[in-house]
């Protein structure tokens, strides 16, 4: 391709790591790349993301940027998207994910285990809230908002005990080593897509939807496309309290999809628990029947009940 690629590209700093490994992948195959940055309404409002619209703040100024050409590609945190797709944006490529996990960065190294009770823990999402809750240590769970540096500097400052964060996030950004301990999925299932990468370019330009579908990784697509259609099954946003973690493995025969999920009451004293599995080709079959019998046992309701 002879022109030169325009990544487009949040301000902070995740963000831009992540646009940056992209721009590396896309140079790798012999393109030219150039970032440039797009501001939106999520890094702007420093409000509580559940009252500005829930989901896609961070994405939809993106995709408008997208759509009048003022760039050709873009990078999101899977997570962050919607799961409706939206009119002439293509997916074409989910890239390898590598670590799906919350991690906690506590004072003093310590593990979940051994906060004391009535110990101050940080997060603004009411999944990692009622997760929390649920394992009954006592903590006193308190909402919190801004990019990393900004929830680890409330440990730092004494503020807070501790704080929940993507582990990806975390890797990204060089500070793995913050973290006193990656959670065990036992304890605190993710978010759907959490830790995979999304690139999205315009469905009409298909020279490029063919480039960057070479980045796509079979496997984590499966996991997310699973985790996403549980999501969409119970019709719950992005800020849901709602759990799933998807995985491929190798069985006795052949490569199997098992996905784990938990919804919620905001409070965490109610918990609707399941998992399921099948093949890796029926992603959206397993997660809709994952979904559906998390309804029929009362995950909708469960997920209303208030912090
Ligand atoms: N909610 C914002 C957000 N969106 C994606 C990540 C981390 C990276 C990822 O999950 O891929 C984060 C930060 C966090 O949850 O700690």
């Amino acid at each position: 391709m002879s022109r030169v690629l325009r990544l487009g590209t949040r301000a902070s700093a995740l963000a831009t790591t992540q646009s940056g490994m992209v721009a590396e992948m896309v140079r790798a195959l012999g393109h030219e790349v150039e970032l440039v940055h797009v501001s939106t309404e999520g890094d702007v409002n420093r409000g509580p993301l559940a009252q500005m619209g829930g989901t896609g703040v961070f994405v939809s100024a993106l995709r408008d940027a997208l759509l009048e050409g003022r760039v050709d590609f873009a990078v999101h945190s899977l997570k962050d998207l919607p799961t409706t797709p939206a009119d002439g944006i293509a997916l074409p490529a989910i890239p390898r994910r590598e670590d799906s996990r919350d991690v906690l960065v506590a004072r003093d190294g310590l593990t979940l285990g051994e906060l004391p009770v009535g110990s101050r823990v940080g997060t603004g999402s009411p999944r990692r809230a009622a997760q929390l809750h649920a394992l009954g240590l006592g903590l006193d769970v308190v909402a919190i908002r801004g990019n990393v540096g900004t929830r680890i500097g409330k440990v730092t400052s004494g503020e807070l005990d501790a704080v929940v964060l993507a582990g990806a996030g975390l890797n990204r950004l060089d500070r793995a080593d913050e973290a006193t301990e990656s959670l065990d999925p036992l304890q605190m299932l993710p978010a759907p897509g959490q830790g995979a990468l999304a690139i999205e370019c315009r469905t009409d330009d298909t020279e490029l939807v063919e480039l960057l579908s070479a980045l796509d990784d079979a496997a984590t697509r499966a996991a997310v496309v699973c985790e996403r259609q549980v999501l969409a099954t119970l019709e719950a946003g992005c800020s849901a309290p709602l759990g799933a973690l998807a995985e491929v493995v190798e069985g006795d025969e052949g490569e199997e999809l098992w996905i784990r999920a938990v919804a919620l009451s905001g409070d965490g004293s109610r918990t609707v628990r399941m998992s399921a599995s099948g093949l890796p080709g029926d992603a959206v079959g397993i997660g809709t029947r994952l979904g559906s019998e998390m309804l029929a046992a009362g995950a909708a309701e469960l997920m209303e009940e208030p912090a």
